[in-house]
């Protein structure tokens, strides 16, 4: 993004990122359950954030993911956003059977009156990030190694619904998270958070799982606020991962999980947000 904006503004020219929904791999293979590090509204957000001009969203449907490379940098990229200067990734490729890549847009460029650059990989820890790299770090419960390759700490939002109201009974109300379907969760268990109520921040404890404990069946993401006290059923709130906590347990009842969470509420005022 730093990339893009600084040719942006050598160039004198408006940025622009063009992105596609569904996820292409939704349309190609249909029957893979694949979640996604960031939802449309999340991605806005972000672009937004970074101080991108532009956001273009390209439906991908059977109708585009039958052109050609070619078809789509003249068709799209040139007669549609006449694109002046592109930014590609590393090892990206497009258009129909990836017949497009890096070489293709070099011998374009002269034709079509336009400039590209390849990004470099990027590398932490002499590995390239990759958002493969990124899920699987998260459904191992690596919050830290996710978040350092995302480059901002991993978030999820939603709306505050019911459940099954155990939390207020033992000192520790959770309020739960109906997130989207499409929403990468990370690996079960218990996490360090930052929690955004109304604008204002928190310090949170979030577990996500069947609660065996209270012999649960349905997996929920649930959220211990720190000095906080509020009805905030209906309400639309955010948490940003920061830290894990520990696995999911079964504990020996609900003393055991209190003592647990005791240990939690410690741990996460003493972490430095
Ligand atoms: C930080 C945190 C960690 C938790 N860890 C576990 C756990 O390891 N095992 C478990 O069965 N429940 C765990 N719980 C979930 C509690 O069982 C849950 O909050 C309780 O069942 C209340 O649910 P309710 O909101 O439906 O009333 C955890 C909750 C929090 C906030
Ligand atoms: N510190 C807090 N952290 C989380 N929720 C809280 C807090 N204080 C009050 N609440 C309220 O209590 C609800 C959670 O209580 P709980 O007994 O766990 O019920 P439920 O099972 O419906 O989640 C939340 O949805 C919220 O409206």
């Amino acid at each position: 993004m730093d990339e893009l904006k600084k040719a942006g503004s050598e160039n004198n020219l408006e940025t622009a990122v063009l992105t596609f929904w569904p996820h292409p791999r939704f349309v190609f293979n249909p029957n893979e359950d694949l979640k996604l590090l960031n939802t449309l509204e999340e991605k806005t957000l972000l672009m937004e954030n970074y101080g991108v001009g532009n956001l273009f969203l390209k439906e991908f449907d059977e109708e585009f993911r039958n052109l050609t490379g070619e078809e789509f940098v003249r068709q799209i990229l040139i007669d549609r956003l006449n694109v002046k200067y592109l930014i590609i990734g590393y090892d990206h490729s497009f258009g129909k059977n990836k017949s497009g890549n890096f070489e293709l847009l070099k011998k374009l460029s002269k034709e079509l009156d336009f400039e590209v650059e390849q990004m470099e990989a990027i590398n932490i820890h002499e590995n390239n990030i990759s958002s493969t790299k990124i899920r699987k770090a998260l459904l191992e419960g690596d919050i830290i190694k996710a978040n350092e390759m995302l480059g901002y700490h991993y978030s999820l939002s939603g709306t505050v619904v019911h459940g099954k109201k155990i939390g207020r009974t033992i000192g520790y109300p959770t309020a739960n998270i109906e997130t989207e379907n499409i929403k990468l969760l990370p690996k079960k268990g218990a996490y360090i958070v930052e929690v955004f109520v109304e604008n204002k921040s928190y310090k949170g404890m979030l577990s996500i799982g069947t609660n065996p404990t209270v012999n649960g069946e349905k997996l929920t993401v649930e959220v211990y606020i720190l000095d906080f006290n509020g009805d905030i059923y209906g309400e639309n709130i955010t948490v940003k991962f920061r830290d894990s906590l520990h696995d999911e347990i079964k504990f020996e009842g609900l003393e055991k999980l209190v003592e647990r969470l005791d240990e939690d509420k410690r741990l996460t005022e003493e972490f430095n947000f």
